[in-house]
């Protein structure tokens, strides 16, 4: 499988179906062919996966991605393979009816759904149920058969899309199959890349069919997938002063844990220096813990003036609480109209007075954050982050950030990237200070707005992967991320 040049592009299911049509009308490659050669890669993919397999279940659905697996286990049958096939409907049509009956021309017997009963014995169980087409979540009928597989813990290998997941939005309506490998056709689809979709795709390859790149002409990706990135190396020349200087505001009484992660972060990260303006009662704390962080107790905004006027960037809301102390200071750093980062409560305090922002602003809500945002709910935010996403940066005129499986970023413009690191283990408190900070550091070493989001959510995430792979992803602490940043920080490109 050679890696395709267009594996960092995300497609929405319109566009890959739109390069669907443009394969057989602009191309005249029939249907029926893409179909063949669909199939052709997902044998040769499961025979590399599972080489010793002999015997393979296949579970086909009414469309097209039955029809992939029709040709599959034609092909299966052909190189001696024992196939069980079964069909949850009695026929198929277009260029599905033409693949089921060739699968019956190479010997292959089409079972009925009601044939299915416990788990088929297989060596590998192929999923060609549903793919781009999915509409609503899977029948009981086959909800049961995509529960008893993924409880059989047996090899799957589902073709196009995991049945079950939405392959433009990363949610699944209902039961969905957890496969061990997804082998996905002419472009990447964009829910295969944040929400459920980690817990349901398993390996995901790409096979681009072998259609030109022009067919992509004039099509712009939705999304794209964030690459590896560092910061440039420093300049020898470099002092405290060259390297910005950011201010954390947060930190209401009991809460100073959360704007120190943010400062310490931003430390990290690399801002020349970093102030914080907290409550007097945290700043034995502050300083005995961090030194290098000049805290400062702030009692209200005349305090903040003075401090506002030296920084380059601020990171404003992490422990910040949403009561008289916390609005004034939320106010006075809003009025300042400086770029910074908007976290936690200095989110909650945005949704209760929506502005939008005409300095550099980076907006980093969790999908609670969002939705107060938004005025949405949750689930609505979750069952299409993309559009979600777009709607905030849109709204507050930033970029913003939509944590998460799979975090979003997306500009006023509408550019959306896609994070795919990250790990379960990141879901503790504290991990979001760290990234306030992080991107706040980012913003005052030079980095535009969207450029601090792309690069702090990847370092971020990647961080928390490679401490995760170092002793297991339960337990990750937001400290435990660090250390790991550092290197990352200053690791040449690879
Ligand atoms: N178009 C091409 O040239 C190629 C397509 N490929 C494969 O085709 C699928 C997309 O096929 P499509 O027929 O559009 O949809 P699906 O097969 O994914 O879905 C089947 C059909 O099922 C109905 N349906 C949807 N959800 C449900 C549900 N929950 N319950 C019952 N029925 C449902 C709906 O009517 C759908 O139309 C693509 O993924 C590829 O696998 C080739 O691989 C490449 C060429
Ligand atoms: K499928």
């Amino acid at each position: 499988m050679t890696p395709s040049p267009h594996r960092h592009e995300l497609y929405s299911v319109d566009q890959v179906r739109a390069l669907d049509r443009r394969a057989i009308d602009a191309l005249g490659i029939p249907g029926i062919e893409l179909m063949r050669r669909a199939a052709a890669a997902a044998f040769a993919s499961l025979q590399r996966h599972w080489p010793r397999a002999r015997r393979i279940a296949v579970y086909c659905g009414p469309g097209n991605n039955g029809g992939d697996g029709f040709l599959l286990g034609a092909l299966a049958l052909q190189a001696g393979y024992q196939v069980m096939l079964f069909a949850l409907s009695g026929e198929s049509r277009g260029d599905a009816a033409t693949a089921r009956g060739r699968f019956e021309e190479a010997g292959g017997q089409v079972q009925p759904w009601s044939a299915v009963t416990g788990l088929p014995v297989a060596d590998v169980h192929v999923d060609a149920l549903y793919g781009t087409g999915l509409a609503r979540a899977p029948e009981p009928a086959v909800a049961d058969l995509l529960w008893r597989l993924n409880a059989g813990g047996e090899p799957i290998l589902a073709l196009d899309v995991p049945s079950g997941l939405n392959a433009d939005t990363g949610q699944c309506p209902g039961e969905a199959i957890s496969a061990d490998v997804t082998v996905s056709f002419i472009a990447h689809k964009r829910g295969l890349h944040t929400g459920q979709a980690a817990d349901h795709v398993g390996v995901l390859e790409l096979d681009t069919l072998a259609l030109p790149d022009e067919l992509r002409d004039g099509i712009v990706p939705d999304a794209e997938v964030l690459q590896p990135a560092t910061l440039p190396p420093r300049p020898r020349h470099a002092h405290k002063g060259s390297n910005g200087h950011v201010l954390a505001i947060g930190g209401d009484l009991g809460t100073a844990g959360a704007i120190r992660l943010c400062g310490e972060a931003a430390l990290r990260a690399g801002a020349g220096l970093v102030s914080v303006a907290t409550r007097e009662a945290n700043l034995i704390a502050l300083n005995s813990a961090r030194p290098e962080l000049m805290a400062h107790g702030v009692d209200g905004p005349q305090a903040l003036q003075p401090l506002l006027q030296r920084a380059d960037v601020l990171a404003l809301g992490p422990g910040l609480g949403q009561g008289a102390w916390g609005h004034a200071l939320w106010l006075t750093a809003l009025d300042m109209g400086m770029p910074m980062v908007l976290d936690a409560d200095g989110l909650n305090l945005l949704a209760r007075e929506p502005r939008t922002f005409e300095a550099t602003t980076v907006i980093t809500p969790h999908p609670g954050e969002a939705a107060r945002l938004l005025e949405r709910s949750i689930a609505d935010i979750e069952a299409n982050r993309y559009s979600a996403v777009r709607a905030l940066a849109r709204k507050y005129n930033a970029v913003a950030v939509l944590k998460g499986a799979g975090s979003l970023i997306a500009d006023p413009h509408g550019r959306v990237a896609v994070c795919p690191w990250g790990n379960p283990g990141m879901a503790t408190g504290g991990m979001g200070d760290l990234l306030t900070g992080i991107v706040a550091a980012l913003l005052a070493q030079g980095c535009e707005g969207w450029a601090a989001a792309c690069l702090g959510v990847g370092l971020h995430a990647r961080a928390g992967d490679a401490a995760a792979a170092d002793g297991g992803e339960r337990g990750l602490l937001a400290t435990d991320l660090l250390a790991p940043l550092r290197w990352l920080l200053n690791e040449r490109n690879a």
